[in-house]
């Protein structure tokens, strides 16, 4: 039977034999030239008993003409176009003298870089720039550190991130940015060696790209900071002791007194402040730090402007103390200014989202606590994924010392993330931008669909973010999507506070989503396994939306800066992500053509 089949396999079809590894050449009689003759030949000569493994793993074939073309190119859609393996910006654009720059440097310097024609981008000078020659010095000091071990923090604390933070994850390494900053904010100079301590006020510069793992590079330093700088102090030290007679005496069992009511030294005093820009923001970095001090014990409050007041006082001057304290700087400015002492033992600030903090709607707001904190404060860090000129200029004029720690990637979109356009005024849209985006969504949900998830009854949920550049636009865009059968929701800074979080909580959770497939599909147009939010910038800072994939950028940013921020909700930490523009007839398209060649080219926006 085997020889029967043999002789009528189609010997043009290399796959059908190389499918039947038991047949011979020996056996098929009629073989013919189209055949791969290389494969025969070895297949005789060696005749492998048994499989083995291929050695040239790494190398990708050739393939034939036809075959290289990347597969997203051959389908149409708003996917269409991406996975290119050529740029398909066009190349007429450049100017002329950066053309002319560009033979030059090859004719008389193969080193020398080709000039750069992003003339949209240039002309925004919106961020700051870092030098390639820094940026390759850094790669190789950030080799060193390998491991969270090599780090001089207290053992407790690695612990708590290891087990904690990152519950659930294997082979975990520090991050670029936590390989630069932990060891310059403890004053550690070598892996494994111990910190040497400063005195002093010093200040310092975070500057990575976006879900890079900025949070942790300061809160470890700084709780390592707060632990050791509480086992000296005297006051919590003979605190700590009469608690624990106290306590002793509460045990026995004639105890008859009052319970020790005694009001911790930290009451109302914390040692680390962290300002962000929104409650969102507070209550995402205040998770972290308490995930931490289930195992390192510090007491850690949430400030923000979702509690009444009557809860705010009951947190910070409750009798337990209180040593981290995460807000919005008008909150605390608020709260500093009836309670001018609040700050007076602050050591380390941190300002996350410094570009925003120091922005013109927050920074005399930001300044003000600087300056109260001041006296008693150790070290400053500012923190941010985008570093414009105009904070560079002020840093540099109001802290000349300040050490800069910044990340060889900062201020590129990392190129595991792709761009895609979609010129809107063209058909099938017409200028009609909402219809465009429900298309898009549609075929996330069809993209994903066709490589389902089923788990028993249940189906995986894409979630996905539309930024927008106003806030009407969030209500009215999302009751667009929600009228095509699409699940979104609209979020911006006139959403009662309280919806925020529960919101939000959708496209921050890591945790996959499923529903039930429903097994009488509606008759009514309906996408059920994709979640949407049409958001502002409100979202657009800082949130880890770890398991978002695809950001539609609606309207075109006005910044760049904005750009590295929306795109950067997907594609954190290491992970793929979508990025799709709509672009209308209003909009410039030389900026997000500047932003595609730049992302494509893994070069930093400017
Ligand atoms: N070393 C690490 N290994 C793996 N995951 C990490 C590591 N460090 C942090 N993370 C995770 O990466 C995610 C992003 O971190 P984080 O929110 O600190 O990013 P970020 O740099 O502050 O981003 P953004 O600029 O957008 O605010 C978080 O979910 C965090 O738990």
């Amino acid at each position: 039977m085997r020889r029967a089949a043999a002789n009528s396999v189609c010997l043009r079809c290399v796959h059908t034999i190389r499918s039947r590894p038991l047949l011979q050449p020996s056996v098929i009689p009629s073989v013919q030239p189209c055949l791969d003759q290389r494969f025969f030949s070895q297949r005789t000569k060696d005749r492998p008993s048994r499989m083995v493994l291929a050695d040239q793993v790494h190398r990708t074939p050739r393939l034939s003409r036809d075959d290289r073309k990347p597969h997203r190119e051959r389908i149409a859609g708003p996917f269409a176009g991406m996975n290119r393996t050529v740029a398909n910006f066009d190349p007429n654009r450049a100017s002329t003298r950066a053309r002319s720059g560009d033979r030059k440097s090859s004719q008389e310097d193969g080193r020398r870089r080709p000039q750069d024609d992003r003339k949209a981008l240039k002309m925004q000078r919106a961020l700051a720039s870092v030098s390639y020659n820094k940026r390759t010095s850094l790669k190789e000091r950030m080799q060193s550190y390998e491991s969270f071990d090599q780090f001089d923090l207290l053992p407790a604390l690695k612990t708590a991130a290891v087990d904690e933070v990152f519950a659930g994850m294997v082979d975990i390494r520090p991050t670029p940015v936590q390989r630069l900053a932990i060891p310059a904010l403890l004053g550690q100079k070598e892996p494994g060696e111990k910190r040497v301590q400063h005195e002093g006020q010093s200040s310092f510069l975070l500057a990575a790209e976006t879900g890079s793992g900025k949070t942790l590079a300061y809160l470890l330093p700084a709780i390592d900071a707060l632990k050791a700088a509480e086992a000296q102090d005297t006051e919590i030290q003979a605190y700590k002791e009469r608690a624990e007679v106290e306590k002793q005496r509460q045990k026995a069992s004639d105890f008859k007194g009052k319970p020790f009511e005694e009001p911790h030294p930290t009451m109302a005093r914390p040692k680390v402040v962290v300002l962000v820009p929104t409650a969102e923001l507070a209550h995402q970095v205040g998770l972290v730090a308490k995930k931490l001090s289930h195992v390192v014990k510090f007491k850690t409050e949430i400030l923000s402007s979702n509690l009444k007041p009557q809860q705010i006082q009951r947190n910070l001057y409750g009798p337990k103390g209180v040593d981290v304290v995460i807000s919005t700087p008008h909150l605390l400015a608020s709260i500093a200014d009836s309670d001018p002492n609040i700050l007076s033992r602050v050591s380390h600030l941190i300002i996350d989202e410094a570009d925003s903090l120091f922005d013109r709607s927050f920074s005399s707001v930001t300044s003000s606590i600087v300056e109260r904190s001041s006296p008693s404060m150790k070290q400053l860090i500012c923190c941010s994924a985008t570093i414009p000129r105009k904070l560079n200029n002020y840093l540099a004029t109001n802290y000349p010392k300040m050490i800069r720690i910044t990340t060889p990637n900062l201020h590129a979109i990392p190129r595991r993330v792709q761009l895609g356009v979609i010129d809107v005024s063209k058909d099938p849209y017409r200028n009609n931008k909402d219809l465009a985006c429900a298309d898009v969504i549609y075929t996330i949900g069809r993209e994903a669909s066709q490589h389902e998830n089923m788990i028993k009854d249940e189906i995986d949920v894409r979630r996905v973010m539309v930024f927008v550049n106003e806030r009407e636009k969030t209500e009215q865009v999302a009751e667009y999507l929600r009228s095509k059968g699409i699940d979104a929701q609209a979020l911006h800074r006139d959403t009662p506070e309280k919806r925020h979080g529960e919101i939000l909580e959708t496209f921050t959770t890591p945790e996959p989503l499923r529903i039930i497939a429903s097994p009488n599909p509606s008759r009514h147009r309906s996408l059920t396994n994709v979640k949407v939010l049409v958001v502002t910038d409100l979202a657009s800072r800082g949130i880890d939306t770890l398991a978002v994939r695809h950001v539609i950028l609606y309207d075109v940013p006005h910044t760049t800066i904005d750009f590295i921020h929306r795109l950067g909700r997907a594609g954190r930490m290491g992970r793929r992500g979508r990025g799709i523009v709509l672009v209308g007839n209003d909009d410039r398209r030389d900026v997000v053509a500047d932003v595609k060649k730049s992302m494509f080219m893994g070069q930093a926006l400017i």
